[in-house]
Order: C-alpha cells, then structure tokens, then sequence
C-alpha cells in the first residue's frame, strides 16, 4: 500500500476517499480524544463524577445551547444560500428542531437536580465559547467552515456521551437519561449526516477554505476542552 503523508491536505486521492474529515480525525487524533475522553467525562463513565460537577456543567452548558441556536439558524442561512444540495436544510432544520426540545429538557433537568438556570453566571471559558461561535455567524464566514463547526461541536457531545453507555460503563442512573440525549443512535446518524454535508462541502472548496475549516475544527477542540474544564470545583 502507498503510504501518503497525514500532512498532506486538500484534494488528495485518499481525501476523496475517506472524506477529508476522516483524515483530520488521523492527524489530530490525540486532540480530538482530548476533547471526547476528558476527566469530566470519564468520571460520568465510571460513575466516580461529582454531583456538583455535573450541576455546575448543567447550568453552564444551558447558557451554551441558548447560544448555538443562533448559530445554528447561521448555518441554516448559508446552506440556504450556499448549498446545492436541498437536503443539506433538512438535516440542520431537524438539528434545530432537537435543540428546541433540550432546551426544555434542560429546564426540568435543571429543576430535578435544584439548579436555578436564571441564575447561573456564564464563566469565561463559556463566554469565550459564545463568542467564537458569535463570530462563526458573521455573513463572511463560508458554509464549508460553519458547517465543519457545527458538525464538530455536535461530534464532541455525542463521542464523549456515547462512550459513557457502551458496555463496561457504570454511569449512575440519574445520568444516564444526560448520556442519551446525545449518545443515543439518532444522534448519532445526525452527526454522521452532518460529516457528510461537511465533506461534500470541503471537497468542493478551494485548499484556503479547507485548511480555514481545519482551523476552525481544531478551535472547536480547545474549546470543548475548556468548557468540560469548567466542571472542575475549583476553576
Ligand atoms: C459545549 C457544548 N458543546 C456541544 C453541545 C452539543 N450540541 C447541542 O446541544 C453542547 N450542548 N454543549
């Protein structure tokens, strides 16, 4: 077998192939898995987290989802615009749909475990996060970078709670119904959806596009990793 450099970027043969996510998952292995098998977690996983860990995310990643909704409807717009493929719309129209519902699962989950949302003060890692994707809305931005955003910041959530229900896992009770949220089948075949748009949309893209998305990925990364570090009592 040939053996192809995992620096190379942009339309190689094997790109085309395995998809240029594919080949950004290869090379940026160790961060991606920083992000998917944190602490934070991995302590969910074998039942060792926090309450007030997971609390303290709770009220945070709220605040969180009430922000990717406008970003959300970002893309929307762009794949409107941009995209020549009609049911790119559907797969983000029904993302938006299910962020629709979690914003109501947040509420009663939140009132389970006595957490007052109106009250929870934003901390920096999740302002920062805000932020970034505040700046991902701007009409500048293409659709192969915003959708490779948003098809990153669901794939974090659904690898990272997915590994907490596999077999072997000892996840409490009173969190399993979290993990399913996003580490349910659907959610995953969602993500899968969303790496195929992003695929067919960089494969297309001239090399400034791809190595902007890949960028933009890697952000998305450091990102999750604070936001899960906010989790930690101390920060
Ligand atoms: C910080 C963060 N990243 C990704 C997700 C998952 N997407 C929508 O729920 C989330 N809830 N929070």
């Amino acid at each position: 077998m040939e053996a192809k450099s995992s620096q190379m970027v942009g339309k190689t043969k094997d790109n085309n192939k395995v998809g240029v996510i594919k080949t950004w998952l290869r090379k940026h292995r160790l961060i991606f898995t920083g992000a998917t098998r944190h602490p934070f977690t991995l302590s969910i996983r074998d039942g060792t987290v926090d309450f007030k860990s997971f609390k303290k995310w709770l009220g945070q990643d709220y605040i969180f989802v009430r922000a990717f909704v406008p970003f959300v409807a970002s893309v929307l717009v762009k794949a409107s615009k941009e995209s020549d493929d009609t049911s790119d719309i559907e797969v983000i129209l029904s993302g938006m749909a299910s962020l629709n519902d979690e914003i109501a699962w947040f509420k009663k989950e939140a009132s389970r475990f006595g957490v007052s949302l109106t009250s929870v003060v934003p901390q920096k890692a999740n302002v920062d996060y805000c932020s970034f994707l505040e700046k991902l809305m701007s009409l500048e931005v293409e659709y192969p970078v915003a959708m490779t955003a948003f098809w990153a910041i669901e794939a974090v959530y659904q690898e990272s709670f997915a590994h907490c229900l596999e077999e072997g896992s000892e996840t409490p009770e009173e969190l399993k119904e979290t993990c399913q949220r996003w580490g349910n089948e659907g959610f995953g075949k969602y993500c899968q959806s969303l790496q195929n748009i992003a695929n067919r949309c960089l494969e297309k893209a001239p090399d400034n596009l791809v190595s902007k998305a890949e960028v933009v990925f890697l952000h998305v990364l450091e990102h999750e990793v604070e936001f899960w570090n906010m989790s930690r009592l101390e920060a």
